[in-house]
């Protein structure tokens, strides 16, 4: 099935009021965002940490269950400190009571379940329905490492809003907001890292030399930013890996790394994350205001983290780690799997139909 929205970026001549000229966001324009360097010092010991991040850690990987009827919570401390956002979705609704809830939906390992091949990581048709429902309710939106272009590809749903390469590219369609039909599709695109495309696809075809000889090693082009996996690496190999890849970033100071599910990272230096997306996406989506809106983040990485901090520190709604351990985390609540983020889903659809019947009699 063909993009609509990559179609209509293409072909459409976008007004200026439209952009994709620069566009300002918190006193930024994409061509004037500051840009921090790293110290080659500083890489490496973000190195050395990758290595101990690399190695799964005893300390926290007790798995658990949520405590339904039947279930027993293996670790009551998490349960107590991250409770299921299932367990706890009476108290979640009642604080959206009157509010629009505003949903952000990480890809993959929340939408899709973490595969060995990230070409076949595909979500399932019941969670795409369960997606394509909740967008009748909640602006929905997008927001993974992959590429735009791929995360519409796999997800495939003009209802939603999409920030792909972590954010780095935001396209904001009015097939999402349902304000337009597809004849008059309008299309605002913030791409704050524009000026690095060429140095990522260096950077990529660099890895690419650089890691071929390990066997399993896989470089992703995401666009804005470059994965790395060492997941079906031999275990004795990941140090390597990481060292390939410290080797290759000595010569980029302005790309930096960071760290996702068995995944190395390569990204431009500015300041701009997940989280940042989403201060974004709240406010040109006109939702930035608490009183009216309950945003709500899922999202099972590292990088996911930035997004969670930004609705805690705002006070404005819950971040939901999708997890089967106990973790480190800014989310208020946790769900286990993929499939218990479609219970979840469905259940706001639930909660919404019969608190507006007549919107869905209307279908
Ligand atoms: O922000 P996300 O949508 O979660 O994207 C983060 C990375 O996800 C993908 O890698 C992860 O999923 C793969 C498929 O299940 C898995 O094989 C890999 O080990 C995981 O790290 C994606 O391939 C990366 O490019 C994204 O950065």
């Amino acid at each position: 099935m063909s993009d609509p929205v990559a179609k209509s970026e293409t072909v459409l001549a976008l007004p200026s009021n439209m952009m994709p000229s620069p566009v300002t966001f918190k006193g930024h324009t994409c061509s004037s965002l500051s840009v921090t360097y790293i110290s080659r010092r500083k890489l490496v010991e973000v190195v050395d940490g990758l290595l101990g991040v690399m190695t799964p850690s005893s300390t926290c990987t007790k798995p658990y269950v949520h405590s339904g009827s039947d279930e027993v919570a293996a670790d009551d401390t998490w349960m107590a400190k991250c409770p299921s956002a299932l367990a706890s979705f009476d108290q979640i609704i009642a604080n959206a009571h009157g509010k629009k809830i505003a949903l952000f939906l990480d890809y993959d390992g929340t939408l899709s379940p973490i595969v060995n091949d990230p070409e076949k990581a595909f979500m399932s048709p019941e969670m795409r329905t369960a997606v394509k429902n909740v967008t009748k309710f909640c602006p929905t939106a997008i927001v993974s490492g992959r590429s735009r272009d791929k995360v519409f590809e796999f997800v495939n749903l003009k209802e939603l809003y999409y920030a792909g390469s972590h954010g780095l590219d935001i396209l904001v369609s009015s097939t999402a907001s349902q304000s337009k039909t597809n004849d008059d599709t309008e299309v605002k695109l913030f791409q704050p890292a524009s000026e690095f495309l060429p140095m990522i696809s260096e950077v990529n075809k660099s890895l690419v030399e650089a890691t071929q000889s390990i066997k399993g090693a896989n470089v992703e082009n995401n666009k804005f930013c470059v994965s790395v996996h060492y997941r079906n690496v031999d275990k004795k190999d990941w140090k390597l890996v990481a060292e390939l890849v410290d080797n290759v970033l000595k010569d980029f100071p302005r790309l930096k790394l960071t760290t996702g599910r068995k995944v190395l990272e390569v990204r431009p230096v500015i300041d701009w994350d997940k989280g940042k997306a989403v201060e974004f996406l709240l406010q040109s989506l006109r939702l930035d205001d608490p009183e009216s809106v309950l945003p709500i983040y899922i999202g099972d990485d590292r990088t996911d983290e930035d997004a969670f901090k930004v609705l805690r520190e705002r006070n404005c709604g819950y971040g939901i780690l999708v997890s089967q351990v106990p973790k480190e985390t800014e989310a208020f609540y946790s769900l286990t799997s993929p499939s218990e983020v479609m219970e979840f889903l469905n259940s706001l659809v639930r909660w919404k139909e019969e608190e507006s019947p007549k919107v869905h009699d209307q279908e």
